[in-house]
């Protein structure tokens, strides 16, 4: 357990440019938990997709989301970047880490595409953030995951999320499906 008393997976999901590494990064560094990045599992195949302006399609994804939750049963102490958009996509996480706690980072559409227009990346192509929000599911309210609204800073978020996981008391994970607005 560390000082905080997180010890399970934490997910940051959330489409491309909601900020998951950014976030990620800090979160695991105030939890003093491993930063795990999502985008470093696409397969070449994948990235070059990507690239290309086409959207990964679910057979594309479940590699990738195996991949990453195999890292995960093997590190779980970790905060991991991964979009996870659709609840199979955490199911199939969830099939390696039952435990896993998703945080989905909520973004205004029009705030993530500033930010993502702003921004270079080595793969993923603006154009693809429409595809992003068609294929979104948000969690449920049966699903282990929280939501928080990234249209403030990030020191603003990070502090959101770790107020929401210390609700929980040590060495637990919060259940709660409520949205901070
Ligand atoms: N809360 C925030 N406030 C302002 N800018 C942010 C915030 N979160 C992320 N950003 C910026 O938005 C862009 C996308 O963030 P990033 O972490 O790369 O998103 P993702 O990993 O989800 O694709 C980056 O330029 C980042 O600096
Ligand atoms: O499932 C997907 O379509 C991808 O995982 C996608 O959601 C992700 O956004 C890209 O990998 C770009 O990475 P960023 O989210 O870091 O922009």
């Amino acid at each position: 357990m560390n000082e905080r008393g997180v010890q399970l997976p934490i997910v940051l999901m959330g489409v491309s440019g909601c900020g998951k590494s950014t976030i990620g990064v800090r979160l695991a560094s105030e939890l003093g938990m491993a930063f795990i990045e999502g985008d470093e599992f696409h397969s070449k195949a994948g990235r070059i997709k990507m690239a290309s302006g086409r959207p990964l399609s679910d057979e594309d994804r479940m590699p990738w989301l195996d991949r990453l939750g195999e890292t995960l049963a093997l590190a779980p102490r970790s905060v991991v970047a991964c979009s996870a958009l659709r609840r199979t996509y955490r199911d199939r996480i969830r099939d390696w880490v039952p435990d896993a706690q998703f945080v989905y980072l909520k973004g205004d559409r029009r705030v993530v595409l500033k930010r993502t227009m702003s921004r270079s990346h080595d793969f993923m192509p603006v154009e693809l953030l429409g595809s992003q929000y068609s294929v979104l599911e948000p969690p449920q309210p049966d699903e282990a995951a929280f939501t928080v609204a990234v249209g403030v800073g990030p020191d603003r978020v990070v502090r959101t999320i770790l107020e929401r996981l210390g609700h929980l008391g040590p060495g637990t994970i919060p259940q709660s499906p409520a949205v901070d607005s």
